[in-house]
């Protein structure tokens, strides 16, 4: 099986490009890799790709990826801002006009995207099963358009599910990537040993597509975004409701409040990681993790519970 064969081969070319062009100075990243993820996450779990990449490379503006970033910033600022919280002052104030404005663009798309694979849905459901080896794979959404057709969503509840998966689908996985490359850009030894193995793996062919198979023997790699994850949760905080009191070292924490998680935190408890402030991709090397009793609370960048990461 390949995987993202495309959308791999348009990130390395325009790397390439990058390095051609800058002559070997350092460069920001992180925009060509959150339109990779992005690219990806609209492809394989919608059907239908955002087409970032593209605009990236093309030096043409893409509403989408514009809106998400711009929503980003004014929901970090709210977040830190306590005034801003109460949505009749928020809605009012020129941020808000825009955090408005900006989320119109951002449903737009997301519903013609469901549309767009509805559309393809009902017209394979009316061909019948006659034609079934002839049909492309099936992506998540249609199974929520079948859901959908059974009467068990609505159509604004598959909204909702298509912005959930989109952002916490691409954002996510941006930030561990762009983590991993800046820790393997920082440690030369590191990055000698990622090398040594993708070479192992890829041998001289630099057009073969990377398979399921090959990511099973990349096993350093993983061990590397595994501590980059740990150093930098690419979601750093997880917001919870308290939902009965308890009392944590003698406070009462009373029911109603929110209380927030902070990963990097939790991953620094030098009981689980001695020396937490070094980069040391062996500690989750197979060997390692095997000799350890780790507990299921030390290491937590997906988080823990009912409510833990599905993308895991
Ligand atoms: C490195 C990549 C990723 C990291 C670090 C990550 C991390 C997280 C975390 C910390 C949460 C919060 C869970 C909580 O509140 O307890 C979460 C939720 C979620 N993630 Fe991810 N995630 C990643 C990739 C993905 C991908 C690729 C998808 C989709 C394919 C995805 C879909 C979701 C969804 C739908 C939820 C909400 C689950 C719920 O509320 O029940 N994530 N993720």
């Amino acid at each position: 099986m390949t995987i993202f064969d495309n959308q791999s081969r348009i990130l390395v070319q325009y790397y390439d490009e990058c390095i051609r062009k800058d002559n070997g100075q350092p460069r920001d990243l992180y925009g060509s890799i959150s339109a990779c993820t992005l690219d990806i996450i609209t492809e394989s779990a919608m059907g239908k790709n955002a087409g970032a990449q593209k605009s990236l490379a093309l030096d043409i503006n893409n509403d989408f990826v514009d809106a998400t970033g711009r929503v980003a910033r004014i929901v970090h600022v709210r977040m830190r801002s306590p005034w801003l919280w109460p949505a009749f002052i928020f809605n009012r104030l020129p941020s808000g006009r825009e955090h408005n404005q900006l989320l119109k663009i951002l449903h737009g798309f997301s519903r013609e995207i469901i549309q767009h694979r509805l559309t393809t849905f009902n017209a394979e459901q009316a061909k019948g099963n006659s034609e079934k080896k002839n049909r492309r794979p099936l992506v998540f959404l249609d199974n929520l358009i079948s859901q959908m057709h059974a009467e068990q969503l609505s159509m604004d509840d598959i909204q909702e599910e298509v912005d959930g998966f989109i952002l916490e689908g691409h954002d996510t996985t941006a930030n561990a990537i762009n983590y991993t490359c800046y820790l393997i850009g920082s440690y030369p030894d590191v990055q000698a040993k990622v090398h040594a193995e993708i070479d192992a793996i890829f041998a001289d062919d630099f057009e073969r597509a990377c398979t399921m198979e090959d990511t099973y023997h990349m096993t350093y790699l993983e061990s590397v975004i595994k501590e980059s994850m740990r150093i930098f949760p690419p979601v750093p905080l997880i917001g919870r409701e308290i939902q009965e009191d308890f009392v944590y070292r003698g406070e009462t924490i009373r029911k109603g409040t929110t209380v927030v998680v902070f990963l990097p935190g939790i991953h620094q408890d030098p009981s689980v990681f001695p020396d937490p402030d070094k980069f040391d991709p062996d500690r989750f090397s197979a060997s390692a993790e095997r000799s350890k009793d780790w507990s299921p609370y030390g290491f937590i960048p997906f988080s823990v519970g009912s409510r833990n990461c599905i993308g895991q």
